[in-house]
């Protein structure tokens, strides 16, 4: 767990950062979210003392994060951040090795983990391991960003914009793999991100940012359904809502007894592309493989949740 309390930063007396306090559960993901300049990326950096936070505090599990040594902290906390900030002259094994090496883990140990994590964010420790990072793609150097910051099993990873630079496609890949291996691994993860998507996607809570000040932490449904301010549903985009509600559930979660023509359709569809199918293709409802059918009021109904 990890517990932001009443904390503000402030340069020459204007405060960048703003009396926030929020607590993200262990294994949750927190999504940071706000307009440029909102405080997103100073708040973040508080958490690992990369800015030291002018009041408040900072909680990682029962420890006071002012009672570490920032550098000692950091080793307990992965980092991630946008252009990866691989070492150039090192090669990606040894990327990977740089903080279990501070910790003094020993080499087989190390060596292991390094085979692990390239096997777990699908590069060949054969092929890849010995190269230098130029010689990756970026979207493959963006996940040696990823697996360094994991190295070391952090409790906690922090990460800003580390998906920014990559294209569309690679970048869902990205936030799918993601997503699986923080499931797996249990890591409690906080993100900085400038995409509502990406935010709604990824995040157990949202945090949405606004001058500094926190306006609501919340669900993505919830930020969805009730946003605290008219900035938080502007932010939101009050014409996608009920394409972005629709998108946090799958079609298992509406199915009901019937039949209907066609190809049946995965239940792990979400509904929002469920919906798309029906209004493309013209159909009342769908059937789901497995038995049932999804209908199109139905999906009508949970949309218009949305707007209420
Ligand atoms: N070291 C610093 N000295 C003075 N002002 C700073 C410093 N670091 C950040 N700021 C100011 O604090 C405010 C918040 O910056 P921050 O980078 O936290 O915002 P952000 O929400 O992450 O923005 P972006 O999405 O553009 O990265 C900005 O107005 C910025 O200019």
């Amino acid at each position: 767990m990890i517990r932001l309390d009443h904390l503000s930063k402030l340069y020459s007396g204007r405060a960048v950062v703003e009396d926030v306090s929020l607590t993200v559960e262990t294994g949750q993901i927190a999504a940071l979210v706000g307009t440029s300049g909102s405080g997103k990326t100073t708040l973040l950096r508080m958490i690992n003392r990369l800015v030291e936070p002018t009041k408040g505090r900072v909680w990682i599990g029962d420890t006071d994060a002012a009672k570490i040594e920032p550098h000692l902290l950091r080793r307990r906390i992965g980092y991630a951040i946008q252009g990866h900030g691989l070492f150039p002259h090192r090669t990606v094994g040894e990327n990977i090795a740089i903080v279990p090496r501070l910790l003094g883990w020993r080499e087989a140990e190390i060596s292991a983990r390094i085979d692990e994590l390239m096997q777990l964010f699908d590069l060949d420790p054969a092929v890849y391991r010995d190269r230098l990072p130029h010689a990756l793609s970026g979207g493959q150097q963006q996940r040696v960003g990823v697996a360094r910051a994991l190295a070391a099993r952090p409790e906690l990873l922090l990460m800003d914009e580390p998906f920014g630079a990559l294209d569309p496609v690679i970048r869902a890949k990205a936030q799918d793999d993601l997503r699986a291996i923080q499931r797996q691994l249990g890591t409690t993860l906080v993100i900085v991100t400038h995409d509502m998507e990406e935010a709604i996607q990824l995040g157990d809570r949202i945090a949405v940012m606004d001058k500094g000040r926190l306006l609501q932490f919340a669900p993505p449904s919830e930020i969805l359904t009730a946003p605290a301010t008219p900035f938080v549903e502007a932010l939101v985009g009050a014409a996608e809502r009920p394409f972005r509600l629709l998108s946090l559930s799958t079609v298992d979660a509406l199915r009901e007894p019937g039949e209907a023509p066609g190809t049946p359709i995965n239940p792990d569809t979400s509904l929002r592309e469920a919906l798309a199918l029906c209004l493309w293709e013209g159909r009342a409802a769908l059937p789901v493989s497995g038995g049932g059918i999804v209908t199109l009021a139905a999906l009508q109904a949970r949309a218009e949740g949305a707007s209420r």
